[in-house]
């Protein structure tokens, strides 16, 4: 059998004395899309840090059967973008330099991006509504606004595997809505694999094809939106109170007000 396109395999991550992440295994299989969802600090930002390499595991976390560390960086940089949580953006750059920087990686030393380069962030800006802002400055955007434009610039990268955090977290339902579809699309068209975290239950259970719930940095629970998301998982390991319903369109999260005491 052909080896997954992500694979973390037995990964555990400790920072400072706490462990973060416990012996965690995950297979993404390539044109796949994983949601890691888990309560708050239940360790997801940091599984997508450590296949990232950004923060040190033990265990293996390999690209089609490659170990990330064996990647130069010039090509792990091609294969792998990351649209981070909180991202630093350089201020006074404009929302079209920051996605051409999406192609760095492409590109040679000291020359520039080339037309081709600003054909395709002018198209990635365009399927994610910010064709009206290539020209503004990063700072004064609204927070959706730079959320959309981290993602331009992580698609710019034309990956292989696409590990976005939180991607919806500032957005608006209509914007979240529009970034997922446009990720799914480009699952599909594209076959790039995707890895989110993803507050959103209501979302995690209509976009990933599988989900793996972590807590206190282990997996707890793995596959299909309907097993994972059971009202029992969601009072162990949210506290949280909610209507599920599994039906033929999917599953869908009602969530549900706990009885005043009378
Ligand atoms: N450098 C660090 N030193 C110690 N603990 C850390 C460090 N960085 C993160 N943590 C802790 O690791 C845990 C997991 O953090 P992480 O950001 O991965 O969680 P998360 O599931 O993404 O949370 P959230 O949903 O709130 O974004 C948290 O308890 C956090 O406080």
């Amino acid at each position: 059998m052909s080896d997954p396109r992500l694979r973390v395999a037995g990964v555990s991550v400790t920072l400072g004395r706490s462990a973060i992440l416990r012996d965690v295994d995950l297979a993404v299989p390539a044109g796949s899309w994983v949601g890691v969802i888990g309560p708050n600090g239940a360790g997801k930002s940091t599984l997508l840090r450590a296949v990232l390499g950004l923060v040190r595991h033990t265990g293996r976390i390999s690209l089609d059967g490659t170990d990330i560390g064996a990647l130069r960086p010039r090509d792990r940089a091609r294969r792998i973008a990351y649209a981070p949580q909180t991202p630093l953006l350089p201020a006074g750059m404009s929302v079209v330099d920051y996605t051409l920087l999406g192609r760095t990686p492409y590109q040679s030393m000291l020359a520039g991006p080339r037309r081709a380069d600003r054909e395709l962030a002018e198209g990635i800006l365009h399927r994610l509504d910010l064709t009206d802002f290539a020209g503004r400055p990063l700072q004064t955007l609204s927070g959706g606004e730079r959320q959309r434009v981290v993602l331009a610039r992580a698609l710019a990268q034309q990956p292989s595997l696409l590990l976005l955090d939180e991607p919806t977290a500032s957005l608006d339902l209509g914007h979240a809505q529009a970034v997922l579809e446009l990720v799914d699309r480009l699952r599909v068209e594209d076959g790039i694999t995707v890895v989110s975290s993803l507050h959103d239950l209501a979302l995690a259970a209509q976009y990933p094809r599988e989900l793996v719930l972590l807590s206190g940095g282990s997996v707890v629970a793995a596959g299909a939106a309907a097993d994972v998301l059971t009202p029992a998982a969601l009072a162990t390991y949210y506290s949280a109170h909610a209507h599920v319903e599994v039906g033929p369109d999917g599953v869908r999260i009602h969530p549900l007000r706990t009885p005043p005491p009378s």
